[in-house]
């Protein structure tokens, strides 16, 4: 599995463990930075996490910032992104197997580096359970295009 990884400067700590973490495990990783505590724009992490996966070099994302939340509403414009703000390891799983969640986001200034490892492990191991969460997902899908439903 390859993971894309971004952050603003808010996330780059929490981004840096998270890529420690992931390697530890022999997980193969694409840093799309930022790669210091100098101030950044999140829109432009969200969207280098994003392109990879729809580009196909990455299977899925994980982005931080603050609160994860700029970094994801940014992936989220992306048609075919669905980026996730997980606080909780159910959520994580929940995110994986009912929403296909492609990307995850971490709020660094909301939750420990731990907790967020945790939540890191969860939703990289999740799969998609398909069925009536196929349909609701293929909805999403739907809008993106325009369709009104
Ligand atoms: O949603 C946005 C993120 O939480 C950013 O990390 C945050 O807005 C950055 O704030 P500042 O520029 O004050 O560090």
């Amino acid at each position: 599995m390859k993971v894309a990884l971004g952050a603003d400067h808010g996330g780059y700590e929490l981004k840096e463990a998270i890529r420690t973490h992931l390697e530890t495990q022999s997980i193969e990783v694409l840093d799309f930075g930022t790669h210091s505590k100098d101030s950044v724009d999140y829109p432009k992490y969200g969207f280098a996490v994003g392109n990879a996966i729809l580009k196909g070099k990455a299977d899925l994302g994980i982005v931080v910032c603050g609160t994860g939340l700029g970094i994801s509403i940014a992936a989220n414009k992306m048609p075919g992104i669905r980026a996730a703000v997980c606080s909780d390891t159910f959520s994580a799983r929940m995110s994986r197997e009912h929403n296909n969640a492609n990307i995850l986001a971490l709020g660094a200034r909301v939750i420990g580096a731990g907790l967020a490892l945790d939540i890191v492990d969860i939703f990289l191991k999740s799969e998609f359970s398909g069925g009536r969460h196929a349909l609701r997902v293929d909805l999403i899908s739907d809008i993106e295009r325009g369709i009104e439903l």
